[in-house]
């Protein structure tokens, strides 16, 4: 597949993946194009056979529903001369790594759980149940993404303008590479 390499953004609930893709949205246009992992609880039947079809190149079961990205979203970014970032879980971080996509992995980490706890209580977007699960699934998160070889980089999202000065730098060193490849 011709287009520059994609970009997995990876990394516990809360700990500002979102709020890091609105900052790139908002400093460089034209330049990324965003593949979400989509919930299909509308047609899981459809959903399960394009997936073993190998039509996914990641999914994942999260509270009961299916979440997939398909090869067709990233490939009509990649298309486009566009970056594609993926916003996955670490399950789906997993999954691609059994592909042929080859992106740059990026883990995006709060500074502790502590913190992390505050600041999705602060987001006032979870009730105590969702905000225990997405703690529990942060913890396991925390832990596997420390492992050797998981990740290319790990940034750690404590002080946010920090964090997206190493994010870009990253960013940038992907597209430099592709240049040279061009030239
Ligand atoms: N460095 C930071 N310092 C303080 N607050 C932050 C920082 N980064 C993000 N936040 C805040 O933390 C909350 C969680 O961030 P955000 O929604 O971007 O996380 P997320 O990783 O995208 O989560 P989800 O996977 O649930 O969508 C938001 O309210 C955001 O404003």
């Amino acid at each position: 597949m011709e287009g520059p390499r994609p970009v997995v953004l990876s990394g516990p609930s809360g700990a500002g993946k979102s709020t890091l893709m609105k900052m790139l949205l908002r400093d460089y246009d034209g330049v990324f194009g965003f593949s979400v992992s989509l919930a299909q609880t509308h047609d899981e039947e459809a959903m399960q056979e394009d997936i073993d079809d190998g039509k996914y190149i990641e999914n994942a079961e999260f509270s009961g529903n299916l979440y997939g990205t398909s090869k067709s979203s990233v490939d009509d970014v990649r298309a486009k001369g566009l970056i594609c970032i993926l916003d996955v879980e670490i399950q789906g971080v997993r999954n691609i790594k059994e592909t042929d996509l080859d992106p740059i992995y990026v883990s995006i980490q709060p500074p502790s759980i502590e913190i992390l706890e505050k600041r999705l209580r602060d987001r006032n977007t979870e009730t105590e149940e969702s905000l225990q699960k997405r703690l529990e699934a942060a913890r396991v998160d925390m832990e596997l993404s420390n492992e050797p070889g998981v990740f290319d980089v790990l940034i750690v999202n404590d002080d946010l303008e920090e964090a997206y000065d190493k994010l870009q730098s990253v960013l940038i060193e992907v597209s430099l590479k592709r240049m040279v490849v061009c030239m």
